[in-house]
């Protein structure tokens, strides 16, 4: 028998004195770690209870990547009954930090109970306060590891002469030691009993570019390509495709997205529209990698030379741009890997290989890599080609299907470059089953494509909205695309110019990151009949656009106001943050997201008093004015309604895409026509 590999189970943890289970961010109990972005938000859970009827609560502990503690945070019960507790934690900067949670017993939260409930029953009222002066004698005698402030040990202290007072009445005495303010007080400085934490987790916390951007998709061929009047074509190169970066910065985006800039191979290329007869001329997918000019190491000889294209990153990062290029992991049959390295692909037992797939899709003119004969071979080539182009300027990979690939080589790939460059960023490219898509993020890739594209009723919105945003957040970050050069959906097909401004808020909003394929601006939405993808496609031919159309249309406009309107506010910034709000419409949806005053100065926000609030409320018809009442959740808003106030108004939301200020109370009437304003993107705040 051959030695046991598998690792046995964790041996038996003994319970501890006050249960502390189900700990959330966990990804597989410990085994990868969960994600966070520099000044990210991150709420951590854990079910809390114990024996009999005494209060338990709960303390959520940050670690640094140095092992010393960073920062706490109270948690609270938000599902009585349940025993669930939330807080929330806020990493400030990279690194591998970690996290556990600190059960404990609660003697003040019995003692304030129990009092209230005897002291209304009359039972034992002198007993209570005497014991609770006793409790406030330990809680004032303490030395404490955090500091107290000056008013919490002068509040603190008052409340433990007026209890032992006897001259005074009863009542006075336990209301004094049950205000909001004492409560406040022992949650900044709470009295702990039998104290049990958890196990520490590991939080692996990235860059804030990780969670939150926006991308922008082009083909550099495209820009600046000639249709000379022979008929033939002169393709753009990166000197060409770099005058369009600072139109493409001041939209306001982060990332500029290369499709494949390597040698295109010939054998099998595709035509026109998917065919497979391409005429004299056409350029080919650039998909299709690799020809005697070289492979995934080397630039297609129209694009410009290895200078040419670190010229180009330069010109990015002066426009304020980072450049992220397709990692395509398939070979035309002319890259040099299928003569130098025949054991890479699968022969046939007609010696043919057989091309690559993703059901329903064909890729005639690609082979895939067969990963499973010669794996040190292949990840040693793919790990230098990743870090050639780290060397050249790239910090950002979008990386092509790889559910085609196996787990254990991406993460393996994506640790090796993560020890020597965690500052680079992987977006995957998957859609597929989701255990797939999710078990990618598990392994490390930093970002992921989403069914976004295909959500479109009000229903859908909202769970998937919802879902996202939820406790998956922690492993796996949504990237929000309307259309991409391979998707075209039916909404978009047929909603107008509404339709594709409809999409840009709901993705703009809806994640921290989004991405635009170039052409959006143009409302480019005729599809190939039979297929949801654009006709005469930019994968298969040149596509130089009118970029003069732009502003004209309008939705250049959006999109610059859509990235001003996120950058300037770190609500929309986080992930974790979404509240879905009722409406009486189906057509019109209205969602929210919030960030606290006490964690702004961690995202960026300048002297913040106030919590950072937007709510978007989108009609979801590109055709026809919709009408809706909303019912706000205004706990979540942060909002209090004044006593006495049913539905008058009584805060203010300024609509920051039209310029609209609104008076609103909790149920406010709102009028949405697409042809003059898809969507109301609002501040919310007290007068
Ligand atoms: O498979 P997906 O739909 O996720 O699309 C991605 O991968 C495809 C294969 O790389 C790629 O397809 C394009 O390139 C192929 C190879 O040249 C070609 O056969 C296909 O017709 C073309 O669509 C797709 O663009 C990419 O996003």
């Amino acid at each position: 028998m051959g030695a046991v590999t598998t690792p046995l189970p964790t041996p038996h943890v003994p319970i501890g004195r006050i249960p502390v289970l189900e700990l959330s961010p966990v990804v597989e109990g410990g085994r990868w770690p969960a994600k966070a972005a520099v000044g990210e938000v991150v709420p951590i859970e854990a079910t809390v209870f114990r024996e009999g009827h005494d209060a338990v609560n709960a303390t959520a502990v940050l670690f640094s990547p140095d092992g010393r503690v960073h920062s706490w945070s109270p948690m609270t019960d938000v599902a009585p009954g349940l025993d669930r507790f939330r807080g929330f934690l806020q990493p400030d900067a990279e690194g591998d930090w970690t996290f556990r949670v600190e059960a404990w017993s609660d003697p003040y939260a019995t003692w304030a109970r129990d009092a209230v409930i005897k002291a209304e029953a009359g039972q034992d009222v002198e007993l209570m306060l005497a014991e609770g002066a006793l409790l406030f004698e330990r809680i004032t005698a303490r030395k404490l590891q955090r500091r107290r402030t000056p008013e919490d040990a002068e509040l603190l202290d008052r409340v433990r002469r007026e209890l032992a007072d006897d001259s005074r009445p009863a009542g006075a005495r336990l209301a004094m030691a049950t205000t909001r303010a004492v409560k406040d007080a022992l949650t900044r400085i709470p009295l702990r009993e039998f104290t049990t934490p958890s196990a520490r987790y590991p939080l692996r916390v990235h860059r804030k570019l990780a969670l939150a951007g926006s991308w922008y998709e082009f083909f550099p061929r495209s820009e600046g390509a000639v249709h000379r009047p022979d008929g033939t074509w002169q393709s753009g190169t990166f000197a060409t495709a770099a005058k369009r970066l600072p139109a493409i910065a001041a939209m306001g985006f982060d990332v500029v997205y290369l499709t494949p800039i390597h040698p295109i191979g010939t054998t099998f290329r595709k035509g026109r529209n998917n065919t497979l007869t391409p005429q004299p001329g056409d350029p080919g997918s650039p998909y299709a990698i690799g020809s005697p000019d070289g492979g995934h190491d080397a630039i297609h000889p129209e694009l410009g030379t290895e200078e040419d294209f670190k010229k180009f990153v330069a010109t990015a990062r002066s426009n304020g741009l980072e450049v992220a290029l397709d990692l395509a992991l398939q070979c035309s049959p002319d890259h040099p890997w299928v003569t130098e390295h025949p054991e890479w692909f699968t022969v046939r037992a007609d010696g043919s290989i057989a091309y690559a797939e993703n059901p329903p899709k064909k890729y005639q003119d690609i082979y895939p890599l067969n990963f499973d004969r010669d794996p040190k071979g292949i990840y040693t080539e793919i790990l230098r080609i990743v870090r050639l182009w780290i060397d050249r300027g790239v910090t950002l990979f979008r990386v092509d299907n790889p559910h085609t690939k196996p787990l254990d080589f991406w993460e393996w790939l994506l640790a090796e470059v993560h020890a020597t460059n965690p500052e680079v960023i992987f977006l995957s490219e998957a859609f597929t089953r989701p255990a797939m898509m999710l078990t990618l993020a598990r392994i490390g890739f930093h970002q992921s494509y989403t069914y976004f594209t295909w959500r479109n009723t009000k229903e859908e919105i909202e769970e998937y909205f919802q879902e996202v945003s939820g406790p998956q957040g922690s492993v796996m970050r949504p990237s929000f695309w309307p259309t991409t050069h391979d998707i075209l959906p039916p909404y978009l097909q047929h909603g107008g110019v509404a339709g594709f401004a409809v999409r840009a808020v709901l993705a703009a909003t809806g994640s921290p990151t989004w991405g635009v394929y170039s052409g959006y601006e143009l409302v480019e939405n005729v599809p190939r009949p039979g297929v949801e993808e654009q006709i005469d496609n930019e994968k298969y031919e040149y596509k130089p656009r009118d970029w003069s159309q732009a502003e004209v249309i309008g939705i250049s406009t959006l999109l610059r106001r859509l990235n001003e309107i996120r950058r300037a506010h770190p609500a929309l910034q986080q992930l974790r943050n979404l509240t879905v709000h009722e409406t009486t419409n189906d057509q019109v949806v209205c969602y929210s997201r919030r960030v606290r005053a006490r964690h702004l100065p961690g995202t960026g926000h300048p002297g913040a008093s106030q919590d950072d609030v937007v709510l978007v409320v989108v009609n979801l018809d590109p055709w026809g004015t919709q009408e809706s009442t909303l019912l706000l959740d205004l706990e979540e808003l942060g909002l209090t309604r004044p006593e006495g106030v049913e539905d008058q108004p009584f805060f203010v939301a300024h609509d920051v895409l039209s310029g609209e200020t609104y008076r609103w109370g909790a149920h406010p009437y709102v009028r949405l026509d697409p042809r003059v304003q898809v969507a109301h993107i609002l501040r919310v705040g007290l007068a």
